[in-house]
């Protein structure tokens, strides 16, 4: 008879979620999941359900990775808050069950796993996509996932410059306070993003915020926001000049408006650049437009349930 399950805290997940062996295990996944084999890894596209009283949806997240003996789902809630809000716009919740019985073993916080997974994957798309001479990073946007996005990149990579721009002055202010490395602050998209070699979108916005005309030729373009298909963070003219790289096709064209508004075709998975069955066109502009996968979240989850109990089992 299997016992109760654990429950593993905000700050516990933070503790024990480590960049350093999340890395490696997400950029295994997302090749498994580009090899599309149900013995392997089973991940249907996000389920939704709108909240529509709330502005805002439930999404359903279900994962089995048979060999890896790992069944997990996420709950997660996301909204289109309102100005002003102070309610957050996404809350996440995982669970990790016994795939031979079915019980639940863990249910764990998903913000600190959204916020981490999803940047650990923007920062395998640029160390895929950007040129190697990359100076300038910019991030529009100074939420939460304007943090994750600020810590990885650059822990991982040595930019001259990070350029923040936020809707508000407070916004950029109080981001600026809240990292550990310094930050050019801009008061305009134009101003963050002209001449940057990364772009980095993580804003709920819902109308382009990032316009071609002021992306340089060759920039590496990680747009993050805008999940669903009538949602922009992108104009035409940028997607029909960059080379478009998902991580989930079914996925982009389910739920990205990026994608399916401008047209353009999918060039690549992610996945599919790491198993080497896609070139990574880093000479050309590029854009990795994400919009988060079960996969990750379950790699994620399980990483941290392992560390979990191997430190639970220490006398
Ligand atoms: N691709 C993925 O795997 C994931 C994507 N997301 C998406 O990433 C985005 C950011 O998420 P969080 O950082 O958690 O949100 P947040 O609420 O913490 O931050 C949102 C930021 O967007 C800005 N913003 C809001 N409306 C705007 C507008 N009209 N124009 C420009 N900026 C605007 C806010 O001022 C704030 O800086 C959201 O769209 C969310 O749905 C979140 C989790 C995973
Ligand atoms: O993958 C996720 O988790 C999310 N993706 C887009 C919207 C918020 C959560």
């Amino acid at each position: 008879m299997a016992g109760p399950p654990v429950i593993i805290w905000e700050h516990e997940v933070e503790r024990l979620l480590r960049y350093k062996e999340l890395i490696p295990r997400l950029e295994e996944a997302l090749g498994k999941f580009s090899r599309r084999d149900s013995a392997e890894l089973i991940q249907p596209a996000r389920t939704t359900v709108a909240l529509q009283k709330h502005s805002g949806f439930m999404g359903l997240m279900p994962t089995y990775m048979e060999n890896d003996g790992v069944l997990c789902a996420k709950i997660v809630c996301f909204y289109k808050r309102r100005d002003g809000s102070t309610l957050p716009s996404t809350q996440a919740t995982v669970v990790l069950l016994d795939p031979e019985c079915g019980n639940v073993m863990a249910v764990m916080d998903g913000e600190v796993i959204t916020g981490m997974r999803t940047a650990a994957v923007s920062a395998i798309s640029a160390k895929l996509l950007m040129r190697s001479e990359a100076e300038v990073l910019a991030i529009l946007g100074t939420g939460r996932q304007a943090l994750s996005h600020y810590n990885i990149f650059t822990d991982m990579f040595s930019f001259k410059e990070v350029r923040v721009w936020s809707r508000s002055r407070e916004g950029v202010e109080r981001f600026g306070r809240s990292v550990s490395g310094p930050v050019t602050a801009c008061v305009s998209v134009e101003e963050a993003v002209r001449g940057a070699d990364v772009i980095v979108t993580v804003t709920t916005s819902t109308e382009p915020v990032l316009f071609g005309q002021w992306v340089k030729p060759g920039a590496h373009v990680a747009a993050v926001g805008a999940c669903r298909p009538d949602w922009r963070e992108l104009d035409d003219v940028l997607m029909k000049e960059a080379v478009v790289y998902v991580d989930s096709r079914e996925g982009a064209m389910t739920e990205s408006g990026d994608v399916i508004l401008s047209g353009v075709q999918v060039f690549a998975e992610l996945g599919d650049v790491i198993n080497g069955t896609k070139p990574a066109h880093r000479e050309k502009t590029t854009v990795f437009k994400s919009l988060g996968m079960g996969v990750q979240d379950a790699v994620s989850a399980n990483l941290v349930f392992d560390k979990w109990k191997t430190k639970a089992s220490q006398p």
